[in-house]
């Protein structure tokens, strides 16, 4: 069972290691995003890695294959364990990434590379709405990480709602890492496809990503725990 990924949407270096202390060494999983990322650099990124931490840096790459190709590269150097791009990308952007990570990475480690299919933010109707698709937001889904498998990446980012779908339309190893988790009573905030950390286990996700129920909780090492148990059993 892969640890819960803590999404450190922090705006500094000193917030982000303060709130690592409180995990009394524990090795997690994390996830750098772009706030973070855009303010700190690749700096915040080794002092995390080299605290034994496994890190998803989560940003969403979406340009063209060649621009894309480039950065995969830069990014394997900086040692990190996840990427990710926007599976709208095509899949030749997603080949491209993949080509990029490949001659980027150092002997023996190169990062998982997934895809974003619709961010868990986006509802059925506000897909349709504004990128003028009709179809149901679990089609387009399942389309996106079927052109992301077969574009040769490890897995997607998706909601729990289609985990199961994906892992029937691709194989049961490719990944599904899952933002948009709400333990029970938690607000969902901006997200639109929730689902409890062991309601997203019954339904198939691989992983799941884990923000503010953590990270605001008065007691984060606390929240973690619960949530690794609902996540777990
Ligand atoms: O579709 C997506 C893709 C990425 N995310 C990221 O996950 C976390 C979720 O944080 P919460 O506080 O638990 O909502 C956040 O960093 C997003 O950028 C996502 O939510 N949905």
């Amino acid at each position: 069972m892969s640890k819960p990924i803590i999404a450190l949407d922090f705006s500094s270096r000193q917030d982000t290691l303060a709130f690592l202390e409180q995990f009394n060494q524990e090795k997690l999983f994390v996830k750098v995003g772009m706030e973070l990322f855009y303010a700190e650099g690749a700096g915040l990124i080794e002092a995390i890695k080299a605290q034994g931490h496994d890190v998803f840096l989560d940003l969403k790459c979406h340009d063209i294959p060649n621009t894309v190709q480039r950065a995969m590269a830069n990014l394997a150097r900086s040692g990190v364990d996840m990427v990710n791009v926007h599976a709208a990308g095509g899949q030749r952007m997603m080949a491209a990434a993949k080509e990029g990570l490949i001659q980027g990475s150092a002997a023996g480690h190169q990062p998982q590379l997934i895809a974003v299919t619709q961010l868990t933010s986006t509802s059925e109707a506000e897909m349709q709405r504004d990128q003028l698709l009709r179809v149901p937001l679990l089609e387009s889904v399942v389309h996106y990480a079927s052109s992301t498998f077969a574009a040769g990446l490890d897995g997607v980012v998706c909601s729990a709602h289609e985990a199961r779908a994906i892992g029937e339309a691709t194989k049961s190893n490719f990944l599904r890492v899952t933002p948009g988790i709400r333990p029970a009573h938690f607000a969902a905030g901006d997200q639109r496809r929730i689902m409890t950390p062991q309601q997203a286990r019954a339904n198939g996700s691989t992983h799941i990503v884990v923000g503010r129920p953590i990270t605001t909780a008065p007691d984060p090492l606390s929240a973690y725990h619960q949530i690794l148990t609902e996540w777990s059993v």
